[in-house]
């Protein structure tokens, strides 16, 4: 008798463990929420009151071509997440939702100081958000969903205080907070503008990415990776600029490329919302499957699930649509971003062998 392997559906890769690695808190509120949340701080500038209206709104908004006007649709969830309680009711929310998707692991990243504009100390923002985190760890398992959730604070590109919120991070490292990040616009602020943040890290041994190669090309990329030494890479997916396909369908990797692919350098690649800002055409010729092909650690991400419309189960089953992927190919992603996670590696190793793997087995 042979096995029945079911096929894939959005139903069915929510059953599959998953890995999420680069996933906006700020980016992945429900809509109802931030309805409600802008009600009782007195925030009055939403585009809609109406639940479904405003999802359509940061959607169509997002879908702007450019990253900084993509950007701009931060300032309504940032403009309502400037209270403790607001703060705890997205983090635990954040984890319910990934969970209820599936998302076994996730590290959720967020700008401290977007949530300080009111008054909130850096510390109170983080310590609300792993209050909220930990309490939607635990309603989730009480649903009979296991997620773990780890934290990356970001720093604004745009803003000069990559020193100061690195320092935050390694103080919290051992309450939950597992590395450091520069988002923002990527254009005209370069990641070397903050190296004296990434030498502070790397000084005390602290894991960090940094969001290069979505917005502009190779320079940011390598840049990130030879002058600040991230380990992995916020989208990367301009490294395709350093590959050279030839008439017989051979591909020549450049020196930067070979790096990155041979280093193993993850890339957290984020489909949705590369069409979204204009880093790729569409799904189906997005780089990822080009990148697929080549080997390189490719994980697969959500980036901003509000702003994207958008899960880890729903990018995976758009990716099989588009590339004909199957459930081996969803299980190389998944473990790809558990062994690029910035947790221990006993940790990384339990959950690819007593969670994941037992997880994708179970599916025959
Ligand atoms: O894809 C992105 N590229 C650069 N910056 C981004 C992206 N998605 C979100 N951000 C910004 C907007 C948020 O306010 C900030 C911190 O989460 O990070
Ligand atoms: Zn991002």
């Amino acid at each position: 008798m042979s096995a029945v392997i079911p096929p894939l559906t959005l139903d069915s890769i929510r059953s599959v463990p998953k890995v999420l690695l680069h996933d906006h808190l700020d980016g992945g509120l429900r809509p109802e929420t931030v309805i409600e949340l802008a009600e009782a701080v007195g925030y009055d500038a939403l585009p809609s009151t109406d639940v479904e209206e405003l999802g359509h709104w940061f959607r169509d908004a997002a879908d702007s071509g450019s990253l900084e006007s993509y950007l701009e649709t931060f300032a309504h969830t940032c403009g309502v997440m400037q209270t403790e309680e607001a703060l705890v009711r997205v983090a635990a929310e954040c984890a319910e939702d990934l969970a209820a998707d599936g998302v076994v692991y996730a590290e959720v990243r967020y700008a401290p100081e977007l949530f300080a504009e009111r008054g909130l100390s850096l510390d109170a923002v983080v310590q609300a958000v792993q209050t909220g985190f930990a309490e939607g760890e635990r309603r989730a398992a009480d649903q009979g969903k296991n997620i773990r959730m780890g934290t990356l604070l970001c720093a604004m590109r745009q803003h000069a205080r990559a020193q100061e919120i690195a320092e935050v991070a390694v103080r919290y490292r051992d309450a939950g907070v597992v590395g450091f990040d520069i988002a923002g616009p990527e254009a005209g602020f370069p990641p070397t503008r903050n190296l004296d943040a990434f030498e502070y890290l790397r000084t005390n041994n602290a894991h960090f990415t940094i969001h290069a190669g979505e917005a502009f090309g190779l320079a940011s990329i390598w840049e990130a990776i030879q002058h600040c030494g991230a380990e992995r890479l916020g989208h990367g997916v301009r490294i395709v600029d350093d590959l050279k396909s030839a008439p017989d369908g051979s591909v020549e990797l450049g020196r930067l490329a070979a790096y990155v692919r041979d280093r193993r350098i993850p890339l957290e690649i984020c489909p949705s919302s590369n069409v979204q800002t204009g880093a790729a055409t569409s799904i189906a010729d997005h780089p990822i499957g080009l990148l697929t092909q080549l080997r390189f650690r490719v994980t697969v991400n959500t980036d901003n699930r509000l702003m994207s419309g958008c899960t880890v189960s729903s990018e995976f089953a758009a990716l099989a649509e588009a590339f004909g992927y199957g459930w081996a190919d969803l299980q190389w992603f998944t473990i790809n971003a558990m062994k690029s996670a910035f947790i221990d590696f006993d940790q990384r190793l339990d959950l690819i062998n007593n969670v994941i793997k037992p997880g994708y087995a179970a599916l025959v």
